[in-house]
C-alpha cells in the first residue's frame, strides 16, 4: 500500500529522542542542517537519478557521470553553495568521479606542498574548475613502495625546466583516478635529478591535455586502464595510464614547500621534514576514516530495516511468522556492525580534530606531531576500511537472497567500497606503519614511544595486569575504565611480546620482517584500543536528548565486548581476563542486544539517509519491500520483451533438437 509506513510499529517502540540522535550523528546542529538540506535537494532532483547504473555499458555509464558532474557544478554555482555544502552535494550524488580526486587530492596537494606563490597561481584556477587535476603517484611497477617510483624529473639549467620522463614500461603511471579521460593537469610524483644527483621523490604540476581541444600535449600518452570489479560501481571513474616522453615543464612547477631547486641548479632542503611530500595521503586517509562510518551505516541501515520487515518461521496459531531481526543469531551479526558504525563516526570526528591540529602546527613550522598523525591515520584507515568492507558483505548475507539483487544496493556498495582497503595505502602495509605507536594509549595520550622501550612497556603492562585482575562481572557491566584497561593490557602485552621477540634478532630489519604478522596484529589491537577509548571519551561529554546517551552507552559496550569476545584468545593470553570473564562478557552481550532490539530501527533512522542516498529497495524508509521488488523486476531490460532476443537463434533450435545443425 502506497504511503503506509510498514515500520511504524518499530518506530513506536523506540526509547530515545531520534531527532537528538540525528544531531549527535551529524556532529552538530549546523552539520545536521547542511546535510539534511543538501541530501533532500539531491534526492528530489531527477538530474541526480542513479537507479539505472548497473544496466549501462561502460561508455554510457562514464558519459552519464560526466553529465552529473557538470550538472552538480552548475547546481553549486547557481545556488552559490558554500564549500561545505558543495562537498555534501558531491557526497550525496554518490558516484565516484574525477571530481573526487580534483577536490580531494589535487587541491590538497597544492595547498600542502606548494609555496605561497604556487598556491596563488594554481588554486584559483582549480577552485573555478578552469583546470581539472588528478594525483599521479602510483606506477605499473610500484604503488606501496613510493621510494621505488621510476619516473624521473631531470633539471635542465640551460632552459630552467624539468624534463619528466617514463624510462621503463613499469614507470607508466597507473591507477590515478580522473587521469584516464578527464584531467587536464596532474600532480605527478617523480625522482628528482639535479646535476646528475638524485634527491628522492617529489611532486610536480604537469599539464596533460590541451585546454582548447582536450588532446594530449606533446610527449604525453594517456588513457583509461579498463573495467574494474563490479557492474557500475567504481567504473564511473576513469582510472588512468600515463607515459611521459621527455615532457618539459617550467622549474616553478615543482612543488617547492619541502625542498627547492634554484635556477643555478642548486637543491635546497628547507626545515620542513621530507615526509611532508606524503602529506596529501595523511589528509585523505583521515577523510577515508570518516567515510567508513558512512558506508557501514548505510549497509547497516538497509540490513536492519529489512530484518524488521522479513519474516521466516515461528508462526503460532496462524499468527505472523518471526521477524528475522528477533533471531539472536541475526542480532549477534547485525548489532555489532551497528555499534561499529557509531564507533567509526566518533573516531572519524576525533581524527578530523587531530588532523586540524597537526595542520595548524605545520603552518607554524611545528612538525612534532606529524609521526603520530601518520601512524594514527594509517592504522585507523586500515582498521575501519577492513571492518567496513567485511561489514557490508555481512549485511548482504543478513538480507538473504534478496541481498544479492542489485536493487538491494548492497552489491554495488560493496564493489564501490572494497578498493578502500587498497587505495591510499594497502591495509597491511599501513598497519606496518603503526609500529611507532606505543602501548601508552590512554585518555589523554594516544601515542608514541616505540617498541624499543621494552622496559617501560613491561612495567606498564605489569601495572595494567594487576589492575585488570580486579576485572569482574560487575565492572564489565558498569565500568568503562575496567573495559578500557582490558584493551590497554591486551595492546600493551602484544607490543611487549613483539618487542621482546625483536630483541632476539641481531639485525632489527630482519627481525621486523620475520615478525611482521605479529606486528600487524599488535597494530590492530592498538587501533581498536583507540576506537574504544574515543567512544568512551565521547560519552563523557554532555549529550542532550531523552535516552540518547543511554543508547550510546549500550552501543559502546557492544563494540568493546564484541571485540573482546571475538579476540578473546588475545585477551586471555594476556592474563588480563579469565575464561570466566570471557563467558560473562558473552552473557552481557546477549543482554545488550536485547536492549538494542526495540531501538534498532530508530538507531538507523538517526543516520537521516534519504531513500535516494540509500539506493536500496530493502532499506527504503517505509519498509514496503515486496511490492517495490516486484515492480523493479519488471523494469529490468530483459523484461522489455516477453520472448528474449536470441530465442530464434538459440532456444528454439535447442527445443526442436536442431542445435547440432544450427550455426552458433
Ligand atoms: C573529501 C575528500 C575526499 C577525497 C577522497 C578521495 C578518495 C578517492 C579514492 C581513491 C584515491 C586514491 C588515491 C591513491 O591511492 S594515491 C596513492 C596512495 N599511495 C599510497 O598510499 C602508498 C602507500 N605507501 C606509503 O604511504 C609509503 O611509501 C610507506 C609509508 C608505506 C613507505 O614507508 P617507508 O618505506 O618507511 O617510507 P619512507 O622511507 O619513504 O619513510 C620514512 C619515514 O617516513 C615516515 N612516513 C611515511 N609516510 C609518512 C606520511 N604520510 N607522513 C609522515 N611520515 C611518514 C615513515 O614512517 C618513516 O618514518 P621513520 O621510521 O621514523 O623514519
Ligand atoms: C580504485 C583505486 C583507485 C586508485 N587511485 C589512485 C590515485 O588516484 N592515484 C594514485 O597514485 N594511485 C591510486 N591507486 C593506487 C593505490 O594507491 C595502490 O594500488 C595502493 O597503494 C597499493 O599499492 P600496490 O598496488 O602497489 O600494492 P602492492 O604493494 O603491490 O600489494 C600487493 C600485496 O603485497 C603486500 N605487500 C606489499 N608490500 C608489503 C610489505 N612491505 N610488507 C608486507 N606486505 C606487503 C600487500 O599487503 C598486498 O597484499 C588506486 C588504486 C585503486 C585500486
Amino acid at each position: 500500500m502506497e504511503g503506509v509506513d510498514h515500520l511504524a510499529h518499530e518506530r513506536n517502540k523506540s526509547e530515545f529522542d531520534v531527532d537528538a540522535m540525528k544531531i549527535v550523528w551529524a556532529g552538530s546542529p549546523h552539520a545536521f542542517d547542511v546535510s539534511d538540506r543538501i541530501s533532500k535537494l539531491v534526492a528530489s532532483d531527477p538530474g541526480f537519478r542513479k537507479d539505472n547504473r548497473s544496466t549501462l555499458s561502460r561508455k554510457e555509464l562514464f558519459k552519464n557521470t560526466l553529465r552529473k558532474a557538470a550538472y552538480a557544478w552548475k547546481t553549486i554555482v547557481d545556488l552559490r553553495l558554500s564549500e561545505e555544502e558543495a562537498a555534501k552535494l558531491r557526497f550525496y550524488v554518490d558516484e565516484p568521479a574525477f571530481t573526487d580526486l580534483h577536490w580531494g587530492m589535487f587541491i590538497p596537494a597544492i595547498k600542502g606542498q606548494g609555496t605561497e606563490e604556487q598556491q596563488q597561481k594554481w588554486l584559483p584556477l582549480a577552485y573555478k574548475m578552469q583546470i581539472i587535476g588528478c594525483y599521479a603517484q602510483t606506477e605499473l611497477g610500484h604503488g606501496s613502495n613510493v621510494q621505488g617510483l621510476e619516473t624521473t624529473a631531470t633539471f635542465d639549467s640551460q632552459t630552467d625546466e624539468f624534463i619528466i620522463h617514463s624510462p621503463t614500461l613499469t614507470s607508466s603511471k597507473w591507477w590515478p583516478g580522473g587521469l584516464g579521460k578527464v584531467a587536464t593537469h596532474a600532480i605527478a610524483y617523480a625522482r628528482l635529478i639535479v646535476g646528475g644527483r638524485e634527491h628522492g621523490v617529489h611532486g610536480f604540476i604537469v599539464q596533460l591535455r590541451s585546454l582548447e581541444d582536450h588532446s594530449p600535449l606533446l610527449g604525453i600518452t594517456v588513457g583509461d586502464i579498463g573495467m574494474k570489479f563490479g557492474n557500475g560501481a567504481y567504473n564511473t571513474m576513469d582510472n588512468g595510464v600515463l607515459q611521459f616522453d621527455h615532457v618539459r615543464i617550467p622549474r616553478n612547477q615543482m612543488l617547492m614547500r619541502v625542498s627547492q631547486v634554484t635556477c643555478e641548479g642548486k637543491y635546497k632542503q628547507s626545515d620542513v621534514p621530507r615526509q611532508l611530500v606524503y602529506g596529501t595521503m595523511v589528509y585523505v586517509r583521515q577523510t577515508i576514516v570518516a567515510d567508513a562510518s558512512c558506508a557501514l551505516s548505510r549497509a547497516v541501515c538497509i540490513a536492519t530495516r529489512y530484518s524488521a520487515v522479513r519474516r521466516q518461521f515461528g508462526s503460532q496459531n496462524g499468527g505472523p511468522e518471526t521477524q528475522v531481526i528477533d533471531y539472536k543469531t541475526q542480532q549477534s551479526r547485525l548489532f555489532p556492525l551497528l555499534a561499529s558504525a557509531y564507533a567509526f563516526r566518533f573516531i572519524g570526528e576525533w581524527l578530523k580534530w587531530l588532523y586540524a591540529d597537526v595542520t595548524q602546527r605545520l603552518q607554524a613550522n611545528d612538525f612534532s606531531t606529524l609521526p603520530e598523525a601518520h601512524a594514527c591515520t594509517a592504522g585507523l584507515k586500515s582498521l575501519t576500511t577492513t571492518a567496513t568492507a567485511d561489514g557490508i558483505e555481512e549485511c548482504r548475507k543478513l538480507c538473504g537472497g534478496h541481498g544479492y539483487l542489485c536493487s538491494s544496493g548492497l552489491p554495488e556498495l560493496f564493489a564501490v567500497y572494497v578498493p578502500a582497503c587498497t587505495y591510499e595505502g594497502d591495509n597491511t602495509v599501513l598497519l606496518l606503519q603503526v609500529r611507532d605507536m606505543s602501548c601508552k594509549v590512554s585518555h589523554e595520550d594516544c601515542f608514541s614511544a616505540g617498541v624499543q622501550a621494552v622496559q617501560q612497556e613491561t612495567s606498564r603492562y605489569n601495572s595494567l595486569y594487576d589492575s585488570s585482575r580486579a576485572f569482574n562481572a560487575m565492572s564489565l557491566r558498569c565500568s568503562k575504565s575496567a573495559l578500557l584497561e582490558a584493551f590497554e593490557a591486551r595492546a600493551a602485552r602484544m607490543s611487549v611480546a613483539c618487542a621482546q621477540n625483536l630483541s632476539n634478532f641481531d639485525n632489527p630489519e630482519e627481525g621486523f620482517a620475520e615478525l611482521s604478522a605479529d606486528l600487524v596484529e599488535a597494530a590492530v589491537a592498538h587501533c581498536q584500543l583507540i576506537v574504544v577509548s574515543k567512544f568512551i571519551e565521547k560519552l563523557q561529554q554532555e549529550i542532550p536528548g531523552k535516552g540518547v546517551k543511554q543508547q550510546l552507552e549500550v552501543l559502546c559496550n557492544i563494540y568493546a565486548l564484541f571485540l573482546l569476545h571475538k579476540h578473546q584468545g588475545d585477551f586471555l593470553s594476556t592474563g588480563c581476563i579469565t575464561p570466566k570473564h570471557a563467558a560473562l562478557a558473552n552473557d552481557e552481550l546477549r543482554s545488550l542486544y536485547s536492549q538494542v532490539r526495540p531501538n534498532a530501527i530508530a538507531l538507523v533512522d538517526a543516520f537521516n539517509y534519504t531513500d535516494h542516498y540509500l539506493g536500496s529497495i530493502l532499506g527504503c524508509y517505509d519498509g514496503n519491500v515486496y511490492p517495490k521488488l516486484y515492480e523493479a523486476a519488471w523494469k529490468d531490460p530483459l523484461n522489455e520483451s516477453v520472448v528474449p532476443d536470441g530465442y530464434h537463434l538459440y532456444i528454439r533450435p535447442l527445443l526442436k533438437q536442431e542445435i547440432r545443425t544450427a550455426r552458433l
